[in-house]
């Protein structure tokens, strides 16, 4: 699912007005009728909703949502803010059509002293202040009323975002000037700052309810963002043809391991087998041969001349993917090692770093410049920080991961709930799939054994890194379902992934 600017929102909201003989006004009415519907679905007609609209169109949704709710018996209490004396042409022709019903518990706030409702925890506020048109950081009256409505234990409803929330940056807003939903019902589209931990508090869950604007031109529209939905993944993914043989599938190199973590390489090379490389091979310290052997006996052992470390990386034959890191810790003579092969691997195909391999480089960041372009780098926000320096929120370093991206022509896989798979075109692509299950050791390298596995099949880096994140987090979905969240090891995701990429390409 592309998403979208405001800006480009607007564009393909007017394109549809323009060109598919639709009315603003109607576009308001199928937001109004989903979102009451939603309403509806959830909470029966005696339950006390309270609706607060603003100015602009996300209040004209607002307002048409009470009418609709009142219609179907609704206990509904609405309040439409028009401070300033002035109203969008929808918000104003719903507040008329909201007055001729009678007995409506409707309340017109122009001016400054306005009583707040009572919100105990068995209301339902829907919040319809501002959407969209949101010009600057809320001030005044409509700070103190969304702090009102954040210190009740009101259920909370946003239309289309969180009131007081921009739909892509929010550098300068404070936390306590945002509506705090438990639901965020998005019109159409949801927004880049939905995928942004920082505001996670303000969104709560969120659906995505369609109003049928212009397909054409959402296809058409070029886009920066994307979430990856299993769709997308089963596109990406080829089938299998019959006559295929291992050769077709490629030879990947995983350097990953040291004494005490040698499970890194384990469950590294399990889920590139498992998602079907042709053939693998490990590097390790010579202290990982009985293991590997014996708990991956599929793949080829390589022994490094250390016995708990590794010292030296050369690549022996021409391997359609490498992949360092899982393990292989920090010590001196590995931090070498890495730098050296980096320095002089001439053949430019892209690498795949992850974990110690990124701790190793962030105390010799010149090795950036020397990674082959569009090589994939897939550090959580610890590594992350390590590399590029401290950030305080989730949003700086998802600006510093665009940067540093396009600077060094790299992947950047930045892990989290919604990975983001940053691009050097400044494209990134979201991940939907995955739990809360695989925030568990050993699932970062799980994610490293599938993306080298999907690199040594031929799949272009950017692919195989989206497409990587989207098959482990479905892998952790199906681990989590056998298992439960809590009970979910990396070595489950591991094993899940084969079924994962089967039920992903049904
Ligand atoms: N055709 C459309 O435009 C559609 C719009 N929809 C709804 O319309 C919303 C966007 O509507 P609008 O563009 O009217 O924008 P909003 O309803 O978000 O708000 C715009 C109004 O708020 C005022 N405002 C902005 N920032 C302020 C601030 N910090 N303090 C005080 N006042 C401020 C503006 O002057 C303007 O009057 C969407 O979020 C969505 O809910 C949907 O109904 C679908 C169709
Ligand atoms: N709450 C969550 N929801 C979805 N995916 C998650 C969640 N927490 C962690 N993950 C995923 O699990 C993996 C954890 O990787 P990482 O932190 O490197 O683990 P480790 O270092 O233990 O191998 C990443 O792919 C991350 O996106
Ligand atoms: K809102």
């Amino acid at each position: 699912m592309k998403i979208f600017t405001n800006e480009q929102i607007r564009s393909i909201d007017r394109y549809t007005i323009e060109n598919e003989g639709v009315t603003s006004l109607e576009l308001v009415e199928r937001a109004a009728t989903a979102i009451a519907c939603e309403l509806i679905s959830r909470w029966r007609p005696s339950h006390r909703i309270c609706i607060f609209a603003g100015p602009g169109n996300n209040g004209a949704d607002a307002l048409a949502v009470g009418r609709m709710l009142i219609e179907q018996g609704y206990n509904v209490e609405i309040f439409l803010f028009n401070i300033f004396g002035k109203l969008s042409d929808e918000c104003a022709y719903n507040r008329k059509r909201l007055l001729e019903i009678d007995n409506a518990d409707f309340t017109e706030v122009v001016g400054g002293n306005f009583q707040p409702p009572d919100l105990s925890s068995d209301v339902v506020v829907l919040d319809g202040l501002f959407g969209s048109g949101l010009r600057e950081p809320l001030t005044g009256g409509f700070q103190s009323l969304v702090s009102y409505i954040n210190g009740s234990e009101a259920y909370v409803v946003s239309i289309d975002v969180p009131s007081g929330l921009f739909g892509e940056w929010n550098e300068n807003v404070l936390s306590r000037n945002v509506v705090h939903a438990d639901l965020t019902l998005a019109i159409q589209f949801p927004r880049l700052a939905f995928f942004i931990v920082d505001n996670a508090e303000f969104i709560g869950e969120w659906k995505v309810l369609d109003i049928e604007l212009s397909q054409q031109e959402i296809k058409s529209s070029p886009y920066d963002y994307f979430l990856v939905e299993k769709s997308d993944a089963r596109n990406m993914l080829r089938p299998r043809g019959l006559f295929t043989s291992k050769a077709d599938f490629g030879n990947a190199l995983l350097v990953a391991g040291s004494y005490g973590m040698m499970g890194a390489a384990v469950m590294g090379a399990r889920a590139a087998l498992r998602s079907g490389v042709g053939k693998l091979t490990v590097h390790s310290p010579r202290c990982g041969y009985n293991i590997l052997q014996a708990s991956v006996p599929e793949a080829l052992f390589q022994a490094d001349h250390h016995d708990i470390a590794i010292t030296d990386i050369t690549l022996k034959h021409d391997y359609n993917a490498v992949a360092i890191g899982p393990g292989i810790g920090t010590h001196d003579v590995t931090k070498k090692a890495l730098e050296s092969f980096i320095i002089s691997h001439s053949s430019g195909k892209p690498l795949l770093l992850d974990a110690d391999a990124l701790n190793c480089i962030s105390q010799r960041r010149h090795l950036l410049d020397a990674l082959p372009p569009l090589s994939i780098i897939t550090p959580h926000a610890g590594e992350f920080d390590r590399l590029f320096g401290e950030h305080n929120t989730a949003e700086e370093r998802l600006k510093t991961a665009i940067e540093q991206s396009a600077y060094y022509q790299i992947i950047i896989l930045l892990k989290g709930r919604y990975t983001a798979v940053v691009r050097p075109d400044g494209k990134i692509y979201f991940n939907s799939s995955g739990n809360p299950g695989l925030a568990t050791p050993g699932s970062g390298d799980v994610l490293t054994g599938i993306i080298a596995s999907f690199m040594a099949q031929g799949y272009i880096p950017a692919v195989a890194a989206t497409l990587g994140a989207f098959v482990h987090g479905y892998a952790g979905d199906i681990a989590a379902e056998r298992h439960g969240r809590y009970g979910v090891l990396a070595s489950d995701v591991a094993e899940c992934t084969g079924r994962a990429i089967r039920d992903i390409m049904q």
